[in-house]
């Protein structure tokens, strides 16, 4: 009998499942994990207590990222600067004590490798197709971009990944998001998925795992489709992932963790089976007509709260869910912004590039091209640029990108979080606003009362030259 039409979804989590209990409930392997120090202190201190071992080590990166200051790590002799905040000093110390006496593979965070997990994981040929993923962390959907089943877990989770390499887990709904057509110039991965979260809305993908489907994928780089992925979470998707292909092997060939030379032929020969079978069928499908996304931009407070940047901030009777009135209210108060007020008349004061979403070689060169012989605008009082990782920041520098945001008066840090969350000294200050690359716009998500407006690393370094929200196709048409 011919076997049963899956999606790639389906596939991945077949393969991966130890044992089906009758409660629904599954028993599953876990090909990788990747451990910061925000989530781990508790589940390493449980396996202590506990007398365990990490079963299997090999399949553990750990990487600091969220805690550390993004200013120098050493000081002019050398030693390592230490962190004034005394939680993000004590998580970090916990971190490079438990790997190493756990056995867990550690890039300190002054090592080259050093990044954010979820740059580090794709860049170091840890998380590859096929694979399930996991890390204590909402963005590691991120993975799904190589073709991987990823998701975000919890602390408790994590000490049970460490401790048995499985997770008890029901199987989610499968979600289709098809994009029909081409994008048009100057849009990016970035305002594509913000576009779908707008569509879908925050909780557009409850319960499912979406797959991205449609050849804007197919031509997509693999720095895009992991920024896609990445924010998955923000639609409320339980995990997102796009069909390996060719490019995705390029990607990976080569990498430390990547299969060996006389592996290799035999991994890619598996990876060329996990796509969705063209009968299989999704529980939930959306279609996305690629001409109608425009350079994006939110206003809210939530992710989904996006309009194209050539729009005006919406009025709250616009929308029809009275729940959603109250939310919009209350974000353009948070906002400080005005109905009807054109996008492109909203004046921003910071600007962020960097986070797992953009901080990735091609995001920077996307920034730099738009920077090149162009000076930031009066109006920016802190422009930071803060690669993905070590090996992006060396990459990047090798090109000389690094000049070109020093010369446009931005500053080039080094590799972590950042102003993608308030965790670290990188905070944008209370009521001003800020044009950032990262995902998530919620109230003090940047810092105490910072007003953040999503965008692209290209949009971002529009609105550094210009000094509010702009169509970076305007500038991308006239020489700098
Ligand atoms: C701190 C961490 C647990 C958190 C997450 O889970 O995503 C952070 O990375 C974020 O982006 O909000
Ligand atoms: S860069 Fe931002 S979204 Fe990504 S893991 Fe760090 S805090 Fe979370």
């Amino acid at each position: 009998m011919a076997s049963r039409p899956r999606t790639l979804y389906e596939k991945i989590f077949d393969a991966h499942v130890i044992e089906r209990r009758d409660d629904g409930t599954c028993l599953v392997f876990i090909d990788r994990h990747l451990v910061h120090e925000v989530t781990s202190p508790q589940a390493f201190e449980a396996l202590r207590m506990k007398g365990r071992k990490v079963r299997h080590p090999e399949l553990t990166l750990a990487v600091p990222d969220h805690n550390l200051p993004t200013t120098a790590r050493v000081d002019a002799d050398g030693n390592r600067v230490p962190i004034a905040d005394r939680e993000s000093r004590e998580q970090l110390a916990a971190l490079e004590r438990n790997a190493p006496a756990n056995g867990v593979r550690y890039f300190d965070a002054t090592s080259r490798q050093q990044g954010i997990v979820h740059v580090v994981g794709p860049e170091q040929g840890f998380s590859l197709p096929g694979t399930t993923i996991v890390c204590g962390d909402s963005h590691t959907a991120c993975h799904g971009g190589l073709g991987a089943w990823a998701f975000g877990i919890g602390t408790s989770e994590v000490e049970h990944v460490l401790a048995t390499q499985t997770l008890l887990l029901r199987q989610s709904k499968t979600m289709e998001v098809r994009v029909e057509g081409e994008l048009g110039p100057g849009v990016t991965a970035k305002d594509l998925i913000m576009h779908i979260i707008g569509v879908i809305g925050t909780a557009g993908g409850t319960g499912h795992v979406i797959e991205y489907r449609g050849k804007v994928f197919e031509e997509m780089s693999i720095e895009g489709r992991l920024t896609v992925c990445n924010m998955s979470i923000e639609g409320g998707a339980r995990g997102g992932m796009i069909a390996p292909d060719e490019k995705t092997f390029a990607y990976i060939k080569g990498r430390p963790f990547a299969p060996r030379e006389d592996e290799w032929d035999a991994a890619v020969a598996y990876w060329k089976t996990l796509y969705s079978d063209p009968d299989a069928v999704f529980d939930k499908s959306v279609v996305i007509d690629a001409a109608e996304v425009e350079p994006s931009v939110t206003w809210g407070t939530s992710p989904e709260d996006v309009v194209p940047i050539g729009g005006v901030v919406p009025s709250p009777d616009s929308f029809t869910d009275p729940s959603k009135q109250a939310a919009a209210q209350a974000s353009l108060d948070y906002m400080g912004l005005e109905p009807g007020t054109p996008m492109t008349e909203v004046e921003v004061q910071n600007v962020f590039i960097g986070s797992c979403t953009n901080s990735r070689i091609e995001d920077l060169r996307a920034a730099a091209e738009v920077l090149r012989g162009r000076k930031k605008h009066a109006n920016i009082k802190w422009g930071i640029v803060v690669p993905g990782s070590g090996l992006v920041k060396e990459q990047a520098e090798a090109e000389g990108l690094d000049k070109v945001f020093i010369e446009a008066g931005l500053e080039w840090r080094e590799p972590g979080c950042s102003a993608c969350l308030g965790m670290n000294p990188d905070k944008v200050p209370a009521g001003e606003r800020s044009a950032s690359t990262s995902n998530r716009n919620f109230v003090g998500r940047q810092g105490p009362g910072a007003r953040t407006h999503l965008v692209s690393p290209a949009m971002a370094a529009a609105a550094a030259v210009t000094g509010r929200l702009s169509d970076v196709r305007e500038l991308q048409r006239e020489p700098a």
